[in-house]
């Protein structure tokens, strides 16, 4: 006995992308989590186990990167999301309602002493400030101020050269790449600053600073590791009253996608979480003890 079936669609999930657009040395970037699902005369995959004009939803996933690569002008995510959906129905005559859903991660330009960042982004609204605070009997205050989850990504400026090569080695040398992390840090302070606010501010420039470099040119990273002991190093010149500074930094990784044999045009990239590297160091003064890991 055959059953109804009033309802199929088949789509990807979670097909997450960046894609850059490079207007000379100011680049436009933005992260798309796309989901597609596709409404199609398929009922013969259901009933009979025939896949004869399915369009797989790996196909479906390819097709994501393709279509954001053929968007040669930067666009809007409804731009985006109009001409992957009119792509499929248009391309497949079996397909008879696309639906494509989209979300936007809230990547920002960075404003670096007032000017726009040439390819500095933040993200907005995910960092937190922490305090740590002990006291003893014998009257010893100790502060460590920190932040996390601040969210910093450059669209250039960044490569990984040089490392050690063996039969387990497959990453390719780059010396132009995306670097992404989201940052934890906190710095303990030896002498308590007249203003926490004030010492804060100065502290997360000084990460920023180092991360992005100048709004105009910015500054190479050779790794995470040297940004990150830069990173550290800033803070320790511009917040005198800090000693030694722990950071975490996982790198988040951008992988360049060709889609479909096309070229990879420094424009269209699998955006990942997982899996990530993950670099951390205390860096102090001199003669200072490094404080733990909090
Ligand atoms: O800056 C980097 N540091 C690493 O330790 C590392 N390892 C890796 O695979 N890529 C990178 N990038």
């Amino acid at each position: 006995m055959a059953y109804a079936l009033p309802l199929h669609q088949h789509g990807k999930s979670k097909v997450r992308l960046g894609r850059v657009w490079r207007d000379g040395n100011v680049h436009h970037m933005v992260e798309w989590n796309v989901n597609t699902m596709l409404e199609s005369d398929m009922e013969h995959a259901f009933f009979k186990g025939e896949n004869t004009g399915m369009t797989a939803t790996d196909t479906q996933k390819n097709t994501v990167y393709v279509v954001a690569q053929r968007m040669s002008q930067k666009c809007t995510v409804e731009q985006f999301a109009i001409a992957l959906a009119q792509h499929f129905v248009l391309t497949y005559p079996l397909v008879s309602k696309s639906k494509v859903y989209v979300e936007q991660k809230p990547w920002n330009r960075v404003q670096m002493g007032g000017l726009p960042h040439d390819h500095g982004y933040a993200l907005a609204g995910t960092e937190v400030r922490t305090a740590y605070v002990t006291y003893d009997k014998a009257g010893k205050l100790e502060v460590t101020a920190g932040l996390k989850e601040l969210s910093l990504l450059k669209t250039t400026q960044s490569g990984y050269e040089g490392f050690l090569r063996d039969e387990y080695t497959v990453l390719p040398e780059v010396n132009d790449r995306i670097m992404a992390s989201t940052v934890t840090c906190t710095w303990k302070y030896t002498n308590q600053p007249t203003c926490y606010d004030a010492a804060f501010a100065a502290a997360k420039s000084a990460l920023l600073d180092a991360f992005l470099g100048p709004a105009k040119g910015g500054v190479y990273s050779p790794s995470v590791q040297y940004t990150l002991y830069n990173m550290a190093k800033n803070l320790l010149d511009r917040v005198p009253q800090s000693e030694s500074v722990f950071l975490n930094m996982p790198n988040l990784h951008f992988i360049p996608v060709n889609p479909v044999g096309s070229k990879f045009n420094n424009d269209v990239y699998v955006a990942t979480s997982e899996p990530h590297g993950n670099i951390e160091a205390v860096v102090t003064r001199r003669g200072m003890i490094p404080h733990a890991k909090l």
